[in-house]
């Protein structure tokens, strides 16, 4: 029988008979607030962030709560399966992870505790280039669980290849490659502070790690950090890629390729026509284009595309459960969550990471048993209905 994570719920009213609760609210759209009132201004502006004046992270959360779910009744949901294949592997539930870089400016745990807390859980862990941890050492405290690496394509192409052979070794099975950061935005939160941990060396752990970047520095990383940090400034993405340059990750990765940061039906397309396997229809949770389309916008479009060729996975605002059966009724295979994970990182360590994931999944799983879905593939178009304003 597959796992119930509504059994979280009856877990909490049973801890409740011996005056015990939550040490994390249930709500996650609360912990941004709470984040907030416990870390400093420079941290929570980093993840709470977003381009411009905030609009497509607004655009986002609005495009998800206009639809509404069209429960149905009477459908047998004792028993239900919350589990999904995706690239190839068996997915308890369908919920990964998002790459999110620099995590040691929320907990000195940092990505290590965030893994731990997928791994527990049995949810992939998505591991950013950008992270504060070098790949081996979050591999190494994650044991056997399910892993993928994201991909910041570096200008040097040695060190992209170093990145590539190194993900492989440490066991990550996936590669997301993310297209949505060949620059980084115009993010006034970061700015107004003048804050960004990179060039403080944070967030930098696999490059200062690499043996290709390092034969690229005239001094080693700890006699002069300031070169250093500037080698990583000047080859950390490349705005000059274009898609002819995919066949390079596909000579050098044998496993799932998946390109992040997609939203164009005509781009999801050009993915599929690059042999690539997987697309993540994401805007970056609203950090990169001022004024983009909402990622749940785009979502249809793609799936209608490319739906019958690639993996669709989707992020980019999601907040509830609700809103990942949205995701799914909207044609998404499994959701990445973001900011989320990374406020429980920094409220309680692996613990609150873990709080995330089965608040979230045991709220899907009662959405799903209320609205008469025993197994995500039931769950379709059908099951939404867009509402106005
Ligand atoms: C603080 C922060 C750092 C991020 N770092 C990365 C990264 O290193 N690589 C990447 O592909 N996406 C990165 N993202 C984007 C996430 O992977 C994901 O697309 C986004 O957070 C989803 O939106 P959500 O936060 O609304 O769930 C980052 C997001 C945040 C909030
Ligand atoms: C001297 C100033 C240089 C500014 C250029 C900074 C280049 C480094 C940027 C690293 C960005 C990592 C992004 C992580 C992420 O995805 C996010 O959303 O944040």
């Amino acid at each position: 029988m597959a796992k119930h994570w509504a059994d979280f719920q009856y877990e909490i009213y049973l801890n409740g008979m011996t005056g015990a609760v939550p040490r994390l609210p249930t709500d996650l759209t609360r912990l941004e607030e709470l984040t907030g009132q416990r870390l400093g201004p420079g941290p929570v502006g980093y993840v709470a962030g977003s381009a411009g004046d905030g609009s497509t992270a607004r655009a986002n959360r609005a495009a998800l709560e206009r639809r509404r779910i069209v429960p149905r009744m009477l459908r047998d949901v004792h028993e239900r399966d919350l589990s999904v294949e995706v690239l190839g592997r068996t997915l308890p539930a369908p919920l990964a992870l998002a790459p999110v870089g620099v995590l040691s400016i929320m907990h000195p745990d940092a990505e290590s505790a965030a893994a731990r807390a997928g791994a527990a859980q049995g949810v992939p862990f998505v591991l950013s280039s950008a992270s504060s941890t070098p790949m081996e050492q979050v591999a190494e405290a994650m044991g056997g669980a399910e892993r993928w690496f994201q991909l910041y394509w570096p200008k040097d192409v040695e060190v992209a290849r170093s990145f590539l052979d190194r993900a492989k070794a440490a066991g990550f099975t996936a590669l997301v490659v993310t297209l949505d950061t060949p620059l980084l935005s115009w993010r006034p939160r970061d700015l107004d502070q003048a804050y960004l941990p990179f060039l403080h060396g944070v967030g930098t752990a696999n490059y200062f790690s690499d043996p290709a970047f390092r034969a690229g520095l005239a001094k080693p990383v700890h006699e002069d950090p300031d070169a250093a940090v500037m080698h990583f400034v000047g080859m950390f993405a490349d705005p000059a890629k274009s898609w002819p340059d995919l066949a390079f990750l596909r000579e050098n990765w044998d496993g799932p390729i998946v390109l992040k940061g997609v939203l164009h039906p005509d781009d999801a397309r050009l993915a599929a026509d690059a042999g690539m396997d997987g697309v993540v229809v994401s805007n970056h949770g609203g950090r990169q284009v001022a004024g983009a389309i909402a990622a749940a916008d785009a979502l249809p479009g793609v799936v209608e595309a490319v739906g019958d060729r690639l993996t669709v996975l989707f992020d980019s605002g999601v907040r509830t459960g609700d809103d990942v059966f949205k995701a799914l009724a909207l044609g998404a295979r499994a959701v990445l969550l973001g900011r989320p994970y990374a406020y429980g990182l920094g409220l309680d360590g692996q613990a609150g990471v873990e709080h995330v994931i089965r608040c979230l999944l045991a709220e899907l799983d009662l959405t799903m048993a209320l609205s008469g879905h025993a197994i995500p593939s039931t769950i379709g178009p059908e099951s939404l209905m867009e509402t106005v304003g």
